[in-house]
C-alpha cells in the first residue's frame, strides 16, 4: 500500500521560514514543524496546501516548487514539503497550532522542531538567504597550535 502524503509548507517571507507550534495531538503538542496537513481525496499536494494553510493560518497562499526529499512520519503517512509564498493575510495559529514564529536561518536552532521535520527543514533552509547552515556545526574544527 503506498504511503498516505502529509503535505507541509516552507512559507517563506522577507527572508524568513515560517514555524508552526502544535498544540496537539498530546505526543507532538509543543514541538514545531512545518504547517500543511493530509491530503484529501482527488486533491493534488498543491492544492492541499493551500487548503490547509487557509484552514490552520488563515492566509492565502501561492505553492512554489517541491523541496527534493520525502520524510517518513508515523507508520504509513510521509512529508512532502513545498515552497509556499504569502499571498494575503498575516498568519495567526487558528487550528492545530499555539503559536507561530518567523525565523531568519541562523535562528531556525532556536525551536524545538519535531525530529521528523529536521531534515526537511534542513533543506528549506536553502531557500533563506545569508547566515550559517542548519543544523550548525556538528564538530568544531580545532585551531592548528603547532
Ligand atoms: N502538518 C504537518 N504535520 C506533520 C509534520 N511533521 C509531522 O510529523 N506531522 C504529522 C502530524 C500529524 O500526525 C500528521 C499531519 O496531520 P495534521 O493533523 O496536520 O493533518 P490534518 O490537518 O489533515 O488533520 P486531520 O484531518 O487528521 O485532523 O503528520 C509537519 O511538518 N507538518
Amino acid at each position: 500500500m503506498t504511503d498516505r502524503v502529509v503535505v507541509a509548507g516552507a512559507v517563506l517571507d522577507e527572508g524568513r521560514l515560517l514555524a508552526a507550534r502544535r498544540s496537539a495531538p498530546p505526543e507532538l503538542a509543543g514541538r514545531w514543524e512545518l504547517p500543511g496537513g493530509k491530503l484529501e481525496q482527488g486533491e493534488t499536494p498543491p492544492q492541499a496546501l493551500v487548503r490547509e494553510l487557509r484552514e490552520e493560518l488563515g492566509v492565502e497562499t501561492e505553492p512554489g516548487e517541491r523541496i527534493p526529499g520525502e520524510w517518513p512520519l508515523a507508520p504509513g503517512y510521509v512529508l512532502q514539503v513545498w515552497t509556499a509564498r504569502l499571498v494575503s493575510g498575516e498568519p495567526r495559529p487558528l487550528e492545530d497550532h499555539d503559536e507561530l514564529r518567523w525565523l531568519y536561518r541562523h535562528e531556525l536552532d532556536t525551536v524545538d522542531w519535531l525530529d521528523q521535520d529536521r531534515p526537511a527543514v534542513a533543506e528549506a533552509a536553502r531557500h533563506l538567504p545569508g547566515g550559517p547552515p542548519f543544523p550548525g556545526p556538528v564538530t568544531e574544527v580545532p585551531a592548528d597550535r603547532s
